[in-house]
């Protein structure tokens, strides 16, 4: 069945839906004919077509206004990762996660489809065309993805076809695209402050970078295929760009697409990894006396320095999933968006 008929008279919520994902997921949604709510946290646009609930997800009775008479809810909310708050990612990613779903049940949503991440299984250590059948991070690269893990759990092991409520999580990787305020922002921040001379290792690692609108063709496609019986029910599904890049030729392409040097000078991986080791241990020392945020964290180390690339063939015979948006594409899609980050020649 074509997608518009599938979607006729389909209304859908997107918590977290003023985020970077969040509002891309709004624009294919509308154009797509679904009627959209937003449950967020704050409001960061303006949109007739929109209904906006403004409250914390951990509160169920904030989210049940906000779900009345829907039949999908995505859930792509958290606080950011950068935000290194433990209390915060484990009330709203996992106690959240429950009130979210709780409230799902509560007001009669059919399908809820979470927004998990690929690094739920990355340990720091190389996966090559890793499949969703890898276990779950015994030893998680940082606290954010450990809540991670437990929300997926939690929303997976909700699936109750019994009481016609289905639930699927997608898991994609290094989102990026227009607006998105941290891989972008953090490079060229980390570049104007002279800090991107350096590759981590040999420089061949490859690593999935997920156009953020292949993303959300993921998460639209999931909900269309998640009912009784079919094969999305209580299961994750990777959502990439099905081209794994050398993590520093991506880097260094939007480097030079905005007018920066790419880095040059090796450093091998464990030398960066215990220097930035050494620098969050004097910083945690320091932390009483002075808040400092180091680009270079041994978890973004372990991201720049492995390969971690994932298959994304389960959503492929799942759900028909297929990239939208080429690499090509979407970088250059990506280099027009930042008119204000592009340096001026000399
Ligand atoms: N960006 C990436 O590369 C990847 C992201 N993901 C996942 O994708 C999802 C979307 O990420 P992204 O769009 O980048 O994130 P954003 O931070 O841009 O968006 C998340 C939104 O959720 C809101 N939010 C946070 N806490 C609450 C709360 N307690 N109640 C209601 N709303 C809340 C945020 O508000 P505020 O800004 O005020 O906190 C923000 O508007 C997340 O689940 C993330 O874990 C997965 C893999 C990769
Ligand atoms: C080495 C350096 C300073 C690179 C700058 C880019 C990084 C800020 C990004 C490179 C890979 C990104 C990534 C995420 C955040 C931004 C990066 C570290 C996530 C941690 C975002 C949340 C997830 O669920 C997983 C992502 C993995 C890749």
């Amino acid at each position: 069945m074509a997608t518009h008929l599938r979607s006729a008279g389909k209304k859908c919520t997107v918590i977290g839906g003023s985020g970077f994902l969040g509002q891309h997921m709004v624009e294919q949604l509308l154009k797509k004919g679904y009627t959209v709510n937003v449950f967020d946290i704050q409001k960061r646009f303006d949109n007739d077509r929109v209904q906006f609930f403004l409250g914390d997800l951990c509160d169920k009775e904030a989210l049940l206004p906000a779900l009345q008479g829907v039949s999908v809810a995505f859930h792509c909310a958290s606080p950011a990762p950068s935000s290194d708050n433990r209390e915060l990612f484990y009330k709203v990613n996992f106690m959240g996660t429950k009130a979210v779903v709780e409230a799902c049940k509560e007001a009669g949503v059919q399908k809820l489809v979470l927004t998990s991440s690929a690094s739920v299984v990355f340990e720091g250590t190389d996966i090559k065309n890793g499949s969703e059948d890898l276990p779950y991070a015994k030893k998680p690269i940082d606290y954010y993805t450990e809540t991670k893990i437990l929300q997926e759990k939690e929303v997976l092991s909700a699936n109750d076809p019994g009481n016609n409520f289905f639930t699927t999580a997608i898991r994609p990787h290094g989102i990026f695209g227009p607006r998105d305020p941290q891989l972008v922002p953090i490079l060229i921040q980390a570049a104007k402050s002279g800090k991107m001379k350096f590759i981590i290792g040999d420089g061949k690692n490859l690593v999935d970078f997920t156009y953020v609108e292949n993303v959300v063709h993921g998460h639209i496609l999931a909900a269309e295929n998640l009912q009784k019986g079919s094969a999305l029910c209580g299961k994750a599904f990777h959502i990439t760009n099905d081209e794994p890049v050398p993590f520093w030729a991506f880097m260094s392409r939007i480097l030079t697409g905005l007018n920066y040097d790419p880095p040059k000078y090796h450093i091998p991986y464990w030398l960066a990894y215990y220097l930035a080791l050494f620098l969050s241990l004097v910083l945690w020392l320091l932390s009483p006396l002075v808040t400092i945020k180091p680009t270079f964290t041994p978890m973004r180390v372990a991201l720049a320095g492995t390969f971690h690339y994932y298959s994304c063939e389960r959503a492929k015979r799942d759900m028909g999933y297929k990239p939208v948006v080429s690499l090509d594409e979407a970088i250059d899609r990506t280099l027009q968006s930042y008119p204000h980050l592009r340096r001026a020649k000399a």
